[in-house]
């Protein structure tokens, strides 16, 4: 009960905070139109004795009190309605921004590996839709808690026994707080399943994997699974629903008897000539009310209830992050670093480059290292090449350098000073970077390539220059309305583009920072033949050389084309986690070891 009271008292003040008038409003309009409803059945007994006593006059002017309090019950609900119902888009909107917030508000990424993470993000989305139930819950009980009394009051002026009615609604709103319990562990208990079934329909319904899903005749499979997981979930689901009904129908069962019992003695006390015709009408018109009261707070309680859940998974998932902000290793004192160290700038320029000493990595939950003690220096003003098989850990490395993830032990060192000392986003501000798994943001298409310098998304002359620069300048002439083309399928008229053309879009927008201290490009042309990518590189070395000489800026190439990666000042190879090579083409080659065998491997197979 605390929970829900609480949950009921943060959600007043979402609403007060997002609109103090609207909110008072919607109180008042309930309220009233919550009271209207006893007092018409007053004015109904009032006007039943008036008929019965043969007051003609006075029958009169009940029954038109009668029939405005019935206009005020039946509409005012509506006009508060109104009022709530723009509350409740602002509070989603809160809400979503909220969720938003969290899941990119924080410098790492660490919490986004934790499946308690997902399965909370999985409950919450569609939970946001219920603000709408949940203010409309809150207002009606304000309402309810009034008629109540008004009901209380009215009961016990006829006999006292009859405060047992409201006091027998008290068992079908205990087992409505423990309905909802039980479905709300359900929730919790299906978010795995369905978050996996959610996934299964977003691939088989995406037009981007269609083709490779029929090649493989894997829709069957897929629908087989998707119902596998949703038969699970819904299995869950309707065992908790059923429970959930059975102890609120006990609940209500104790009402219904008390209902009976009321009725009996009310009768049975007008024969017995102690009330009149009009008291019994009101009782039966009050039982009635406080029947439909009982159901309603039943309801509303089970609204209140599960929006006080998504509050609390809310708060858990601020903790999540929170927790995950403070512990990661990015906020941790390094044991090299001195105690009290103050957090510093990065580097304008760089004079000796990244070091990365004695590094160790394995992701979030798990023990397996991805990456073992990794000694290597990054010179100022050098382009690497980063080359190693499959899962090696390359990808891992560039994250680690970008600061998305932080070692487990050892120091990624920026002329000299700790990365941990830097705060994340100002080193980001000075990176430029194409992912492997990069984005296909559904923009304008100038837009798409101006994001990787945001105070300039719509620069024209900038767009096009970080166009040129990823040879894509062609790429543009073939959308319908060049820079201007919306890209995306989930516009109407939006363009789709091959995985090759998103891919030169997402080079332009690694290119878009001018003078970045650091370059990372992951697999950044994998779409492009060997050849196009060579000539591209080789290009794009010569402006870093410029730029390195200058600013000492690096460039990170992971890349599987030797032909590309033998320009490189340094190459690094990398296997198991490991760096187990490094020097530049020639003394690798001179080596005879890994990396001359997979040079060698590579240049066969285009013999
Ligand atoms: N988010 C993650 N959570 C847990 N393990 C991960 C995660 N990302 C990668 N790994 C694991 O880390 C190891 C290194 O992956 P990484 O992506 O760095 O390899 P890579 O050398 O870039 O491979 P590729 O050439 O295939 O892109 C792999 O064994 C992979 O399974």
């Amino acid at each position: 009960m605390k929970e829900t009271l609480t949950g009921a008292w943060r959600l007043l003040s979402i609403a007060w905070r997002v609109d103090w008038r609207k909110t008072v409003t919607a109180v008042v309009l309930m309220m009233a139109g919550a009271v209207a409803a006893p007092l018409l059945a007053a004015f109904l007994g009032l006007m039943t004795d008036a008929v019965v006593d043969g007051r003609t006059g006075d029958a009169g002017g009940y029954g038109v009190v009668v029939a405005v309090l019935a206009v005020v019950t039946l509409s005012f609900g509506n006009f508060a309605h109104v009022a709530y119902f723009e509350l409740a888009e602002l509070a989603e909107l809160h809400f979503v921004e909220e969720l938003m917030t969290l899941s990119n508000g924080y410098e790492g990424i660490e919490h986004h590996e934790r499946p308690d993470y997902a399965d909370l993000v999985t409950v919450l989305q569609p939970e946001s839709r219920r603000f709408p139930n949940a203010l409309q819950a809150l207002f009606s009980t304000f309402g309810l808690l009034l008629a109540v009394v008004f009901t209380a009051v009215l009961l016990a002026r006829l006999n006292p026994l009859l405060l047992l009615l409201p006091l027998a609604a008290v068992p079908p709103l205990i087992a409505g707080r423990k309905a909802e319990a039980i479905t709300d562990r359900a929730r919790t208990d299906t978010a795995q399943p369905t978050r996996i079934a959610l996934n299964l329909f977003r691939l088989a319904s995406s037009a981007r994997f269609a083709g490779e899903l029929r090649v493989f005749r894997m829709s069957d499979e897929l629908r087989r699974r998707h119902a596998e997981l949703w038969e699970t979930t819904s299995r869950g689901l309707w065992h908790a629903n059923t429970r959930a009904a059975l102890v609120r129908a006990a609940g209500q069962t104790v009402f219904g008897l008390a209902y009976m019992g009321a009725m009996i003695l009310v009768i049975r006390e007008a024969i017995a000539g102690h009330h009149g015709v009009g008291d019994v009408v009101l009782v039966i018109s009050l039982a009635t009310q406080v029947n439909r009261q009982v159901a309603s707070a039943v309801n509303l309680l089970g609204d209140l209830q599960r929006m006080a859940g998504t509050l609390r998974r809310m708060d858990t998932m601020r903790g999540l992050v929170t927790t995950a902000a403070a512990t990661a290793p990015a906020q941790r004192p390094s044991a090299e670093t001195a105690p009290g160290a103050g957090r510093q700038t990065p580097p304008e320029t760089f004079t000796r480059g990244i070091e990365l000493e004695g590094v160790d990595f394995a992701y979030p939950g798990t023990d397996t290292p991805v990456l073992t003690d990794v000694s290597l220096t990054l010179p100022a003003g050098s382009t690497v090449a980063v080359i190693g098989e499959n899962g090696a850990g390359k990808s891992t490395l560039v994250k680690l350098l970008c600061g998305l993830y932080r070692p487990s032990r050892g120091r990624v060192l920026l002329d000299g000073t700790d990365l941990r000392q830097l705060p994340a986003e100002q080193w980001r501000e000075r990176i430029a970077a194409g992912f492997q798994d990069f984005v296909r943001y559904e923009l304008p298409a100038r837009s798409t390539v101006g994001l990787g310098d945001l105070p300039r998304i719509d620069d024209d002359t900038s767009v096009r220059a970080a166009l040129e620069k990823a040879h894509a300048t062609d790429l543009i002439g073939q959308l319908a309305d060049g820079l201007d083309t919306q890209l995306g399928t989930s516009y109407t008229e939006g363009a789709e583009l091959s995985g090759g053309q998103w891919q030169k879009l997402a080079l332009g927008r690694a290119l878009m920072r001018e003078t970045p201290l650091l370059l990372v490009l992951d697999e950044p042309t994998s779409a492009l033949d060997p050849e196009a990518e060579h000539h591209l590189f080789e290009r794009y070395a010569a402006q870093a050389r410029t730029l390195g000489a200058s600013t000492g800026a690096i460039t990170l190439l992971v890349s599987h084309r030797f032909s590309t990666v033998r320009m490189a000042d340094l190459i690094v190879v990398v296997r198991d986690g490991r760096i187990v090579e490094t020097g530049d083409h020639t003394a690798l080659m001179k080596a005879g070891g890994l990396y001359a065998e997979l040079f060698e491997l590579q240049a066969l197979a285009y013999k």
